[in-house]
């Protein structure tokens, strides 16, 4: 079986057993965005429909979900958007992303659980904002092959999709310009609240920041050689060391699949 397969399965195991009690897994929000400015290759935004065509909400709704779709966000993009620092699309990324993070925030307000369908991975900023906007104490498990930790200065391509993450650390604000488009995000996460699963394709500035961080990550070559259930295991030990004397209060599953390369 594929890791996306194994990892879907443990994380569908895990939700039922974290909310057997709660409504919250109950009732699913479906939300698309269409968007692909993230990066230079057009197609992404495609991604909503072409997911929801190969029968998401039905299958959604066969695991016994009241499953609601809010539909597509409809973005505007902005005539002109000079790169800054070379870093391409800002203002479009961050209003993008901007509207994305409020309509997560309702939908999660509102009781649901959200399932976003991008669209390319600059979106993780507006969706993990969203959500960190309701649930203060976020952890965040990013399972892909890149670290997409990147700042505008260690970016080798440009590409915002490269460095949703460094938007949301505290811990790199200090390294991260006032580019236009995102005064609207604060960083919101810790470092230790970030677990990455199946990091592949790391450049030299990310994995220098994952470092120094301190950042916990499970390669694809720990998962062969571990196995992906005791990744799993030694991952919410580690997100959940934080809550010895207090009682876990939320914890979310941010899996980006959708992706140009
Ligand atoms: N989510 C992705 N597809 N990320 C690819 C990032 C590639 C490269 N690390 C960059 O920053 O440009």
């Amino acid at each position: 079986m594929s890791l996306r397969g194994q990892v879907s399965r443990l994380l569908r195991n895990l939700l039922s057993r974290v909310h057997t009690q709660q409504s919250r897994a109950q009732s699913v929000a479906v939300l698309g965005a269409p968007f692909s400015r993230g990066q230079k290759r057009r197609g992404l935004e495609h991604g909503p429909k072409v997911i929801r065509e190969a029968g998401l909400i039905e299958r959604l709704s066969g695991l016994d979900y009241s499953v609601h779709d809010f539909g597509d966000l409809n973005f505007h993009h902005p005539e002109k958007d000079e790169p800054y620092m070379e870093v391409n699309s800002p203002r479009t990324v961050g209003a993008a992303n901007k509207a994305l993070s409020g309509a997560v925030s309702r939908a999660i307000g509102a009781g649901h659980t959200l399932v976003m369908l991008g669209g390319d991975h600059s979106l993780a900023i507006g969706s993990v904002s969203g959500h960190a906007q309701q649930c203060p104490d976020l952890c965040l498990i990013w399972v892909d092959a890149h670290a997409d930790i990147n700042t505008p200065m260690t970016s080798p391509s440009g590409n915002l999709h490269g460095q949703p993450v460094a938007f949301m650390l505290k811990e790199l604000q200090d390294k991260m310009p006032a580019l236009p488009g995102f005064s609207w995000l604060k960083p919101f996460l810790s470092a230790r609240d970030l677990v990455y699963i199946g990091l592949r394709d790391v450049d030299p500035g990310e994995y220098h920041l994952l470092k120094n961080l301190g950042v916990q990550y499970f390669t694809m070559r720990d998962i062969d050689r571990l196995g992906i259930q005791r990744v799993m295991e030694a991952t919410f030990d580690h997100l959940m060391a934080r809550y010895i004397n207090v009682t876990m209060t939320s914890l979310h599953y941010t899996v980006h699949d959708c992706d140009s390369f």
